[in-house]
Order: structure tokens, then C-alpha cells, then sequence
């Protein structure tokens, strides 16, 4: 395992009566394709929330590169979450504005006040973005309008809006779930070459173990909240996938 991005020590997170994540400590190290794996309500979006600080444990203590996030200034946590890059199912996009302004959004937290207002208009950083897009496969694409896009190509605009942030390390909260199966390798295809290639870590929550098995290094399965094997795929057997999902969540 490369040097560690990911650190949780003791991680608890509870959502009133619900524990949502139990007691969990891990390292995620530089270079690792990790999956999350197990059952609605495992624990998979709380644990990719609490990884990019859009969450706070409960109790415990999440440190990413380094830096336990709950002991920083906003401007310091904001600072090491830009090196977070996170991609949701829904892809969030403004949909009534091209691409380039879409990717666009993903360098904001880097620019002044007055770039980010001017790039509105005038949109700033053409190459980057033209880069980025050349990255997931659709540089033709830079003014279409994001609504005019296939669900298979919004997602990579909400991946080139990640790339463009430069960050160590990609989460990615069921990416695949809107695609159909051609598309989904071809992303999952894409998520393993963009981070191998320039060494960053994913985390990836995954319904379907199938694409957790073909392009994760590392599987952890969930279920109620609690770490039920944390194994590279070679050593996760069909008995412990079986007891894994035998749970359905009864909450
Ligand atoms: N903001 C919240 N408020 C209340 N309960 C929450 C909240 N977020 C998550 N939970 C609860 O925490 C538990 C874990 O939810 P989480 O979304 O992390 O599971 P998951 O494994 O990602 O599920 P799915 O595969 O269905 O997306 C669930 O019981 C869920 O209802």
C-alpha cells in the first residue's frame, strides 16, 4: 500500500437512532482501488461522506492526508477536500449550461472571486478543460448543452469536473447505477486507467460485486454499519458474499 490518504480511526456515525457506521478504523493508501460493497443502508454513502468531510464522525477521528479535518480552519479543510474529488450517481450538473462551464465549476475553488464571475461569461481555462475531456472521451462535446448529453456522458462530464481539480484521490458514489452494462465497463474501464495511470486512489461504492471484483484492488464489505471483510478480491469467497447481502437492511 502507497503512502496513506485515508485514516480512520474508531469511526462511529449515528443519524439519530440509526448507527449508520460502527466503530471502524482502515487505512486507504495511494494508488488503491477500493469498492464498497454490501446491502441498501450498509453504510457505503456514509463512509464515501465522511472520506471527502462532507460529513463529521460522530465519534473517532477521520484524518485525510494526513490532516484530521475536524482540527483545521475552514480554509485548511477546504484546502485538502480540493484534493477529494467525489462523483455521484445524479452527476449534478447545471444542466442548462454547456460542459465547459460544467467543468469549469470544478476549478472554482482554485480561482479568485473574479475569475469564477467572469468564466460566467467568458469561459476561463479552455485547454484544461479541452484537456479533461480529451481524458474521458468527449472533447467534441465542450458546448453541448449538458441536458442534450446521454446519462453515460454526463457522468464523464462529472468526472472531467472532478480531473480537472487535480485531486490525489477519486470517490465515486454508485457511478454505474443509471448505466447500462456497456457503458458501466466502460467507465469502470476509464475510473481504473485515469487513477492507475497517474497513481491516484478510488473508492467506489458499488451494487454490482461483479464490477467490484473486476476493477478494485481491494474490496470492503458493509453491512449494517459494521466491516465485515476488508480483502483483495482473489481472497473474498462466494460464502462471504452470501452472508454479506443474506442481511437486508430491517431498518
Ligand atoms: N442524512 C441521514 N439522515 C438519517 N439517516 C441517514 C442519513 N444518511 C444515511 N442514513 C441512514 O444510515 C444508514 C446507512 O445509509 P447509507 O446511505 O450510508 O447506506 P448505503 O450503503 O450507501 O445504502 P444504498 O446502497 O442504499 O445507497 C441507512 O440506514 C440510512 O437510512
Amino acid at each position: 500500500m502507497g503512502e496513506p490518504v485515508f485514516e480512520l480511526a474508531q469511526v462511529s456515525r449515528q443519524f439519530g437512532d440509526v448507527m449508520a457506521l460502527s466503530d471502524l478504523s482502515l487505512s486507504i493508501g495511494l494508488g488503491e482501488r477500493v469498492a464498497l460493497i454490501g446491502p441498501s443502508g450498509a453504510g457505503k454513502s456514509t463512509l464515501l461522506n465522511l472520506l471527502n468531510g462532507s460529513l463529521v464522525p460522530s465519534t473517532g477521528q477521520v484524518t485525510v492526508l494526513g490532516r484530521d479535518l475536524s482540527q483545521l480552519s475552514p480554509r485548511r479543510r477546504r484546502r485538502i477536500q480540493r484534493q477529494v474529488g467525489t462523483v455521484y450517481q445524479q452527476h449534478h450538473l447545471v444542466t442548462n449550461l454547456s460542459v465547459i462551464h460544467n467543468v469549469n465549476a470544478g476549478q472554482l475553488g482554485h480561482w479568485s472571486l473574479g475569475k469564477a464571475a467572469w468564466s460566467l461569461l467568458w469561459p476561463q481555462s479552455k485547454e484544461t478543460v479541452v484537456q479533461a475531456l480529451e481524458q474521458v472521451g468527449i472533447a467534441d462535446k465542450l458546448y453541448a448543452r449538458a441536458d442534450r448529453l446521454s446519462g453515460g456522458e454526463q457522468q464523464r462530464v462529472a468526472l472531467a469536473r472532478v480531473l480537472v481539480q487535480q485531486p490525489v484521490a477519486i470517490l465515486a458514489d454508485e457511478p454505474i447505477a443509471s448505466l447500462d452494462p456497456a457503458r458501466s465497463h466502460d467507465l469502470m474501464a476509464l475510473l481504473r486507467s485515469l487513477t492507475r495511470e497517474a497513481g491516484k486512489t478510488l473508492v467506489v461504492s458499488l451494487h454490482d460485486i461483479e464490477f467490484a471484483f473486476q476493477y478494485c484492488t481491494r474490496l470492503l464489505g458493509l453491512c449494517q454499519g459494521q466491516l465485515q471483510f476488508d480483502l483483495p478480491p482473489s481472497q473474498v469467497t462466494e460464502g462471504m458474499i452470501d452472508r454479506l447481502y443474506r442481511f437486508t437492511s430491517s431498518r
